[in-house]
């Protein structure tokens, strides 16, 4: 059963009468809506009572890819971040194993970004926590992010690296960490490990490689941004990571979607699909590194630098 998915009636008024704060999920209320009537496999009963509710009767769809498209929010944290198949599933590693250990800067953190219109763009906790334990194996100390937002995944980076450790993190736009994770990040005293650049990540990756003391230098690298560029940033690590360093692709199951019917595919999630089907391709038949893909958050990819 899906709730609001009359979302105050907004699904059919025209675009510019809707309140902002409808906006966003407005236009995944009417995807959601529209899957689901040319869905042939599930039986559907709209019901316009409350907000709107949708019941629908499964017949043998993959419904948690779906749900993690159109999940809503419970007490200011994500449900569905994950991929498992019931929220409550992860609600349980969240609220079992993860959050008790969280820092609390993250914990703040992770507060602030709710409110952020694209707060589904921050990196899992439970992701995080795994990130946390890869970077103290392999004795982090110089590290590269690129795709910063509001900074979770910077700030439990900075939090686990030694205190002379250093942080390259590049991200196209720099508003969301200024106004909503630097504060947090001073606060938690770990501001000096960080160098954040403002930029497109390609041409700063090019240019530590211009330095040839770069190479083979960094530790740990975290790449989280446009998908399409994977490839490339992969072939700029091969060359900057220590052979036995780390790095960690996030997004790499893309909300289930890299086995998902076409027509089923959200259209959020449509231009990126080929690209990361191509790269989890690409990265199993890469001779230069160890991986592991694991079904954490939304999916993650761990490549260890074999030579
Ligand atoms: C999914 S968010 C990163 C989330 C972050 N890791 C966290 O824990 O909150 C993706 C970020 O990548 C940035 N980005 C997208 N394309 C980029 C590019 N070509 N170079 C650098 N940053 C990029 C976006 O501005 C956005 O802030």
């Amino acid at each position: 059963m899906y709730d609001n998915t009359l979302w105050g009636g907004t699904v059919a008024w025209l675009e510019e009468d809707v309140p902002e704060a409808k906006r966003e999920w407005r236009q995944c209320a009417i995807e959601l809506n529209e899957l689901v009537s040319a869905d042939t496999r599930v039986e559907i009963s709209k019901v316009t009572m409350g907000d709107g509710i949708t019941i629908w009767q499964l017949l043998g769809l993959v419904a948690f890819s779906l749900q993690m498209e159109h999940s809503v929010k419970k007490d200011g944290n994500p449900v569905n971040k994950g991929l498992l198949q019931s929220d409550e599933l992860y609600q349980y590693i969240l609220e079992t194993s993860v959050y008790p250990r969280e820092p609390e800067p993250l914990k703040e953190l992770r507060a602030a970004t709710a409110s952020h219109p694209r707060a589904e763009m921050a990196t899992a906790p439970d992701a995080g926590q795994l990130m946390a334990m890869l970077l103290k194996l392999v004795d982090a100390k110089k590290t590269i992010e690129v795709g910063v937002f509001t900074g979770y995944s910077l700030l439990l980076t900075a939090l686990t690296i030694p205190d002379d450790g250093k942080i390259v993190a590049i991200d196209v736009n720099r508003e969301a960490y200024e106004q909503i994770g630097l504060p947090i990040i001073k606060k938690a005293g770990v501001a000096h490990k960080i160098d954040f650049i403002e930029s497109q990540a390609l041409p700063v990756l090019d240019k530590l490689l211009e330095n040839h003391e770069n190479e083979g230098s960094f530790d740990f690298a975290f790449i989280d941004a446009d998908k399409d560029n994977y490839w490339n940033y992969h072939e700029r690590l091969m060359k900057l990571l220590k052979v036995g360093g780390l790095v960690v692709y996030d997004n790499t199951l893309w909300g289930g979607t890299v086995v998902m019917p076409d027509e089923l595919t959200p259209e959020s999630k449509k231009p990126s699909r080929p690209a990361t089907i191509e790269f989890n391709k690409f990265l199993a038949a890469d001779p230069r590194v160890q991986i592991s893909h694991a079904s954490l958050g939304d999916g993650i990819t761990i490549c260890r630098r074999l030579y």
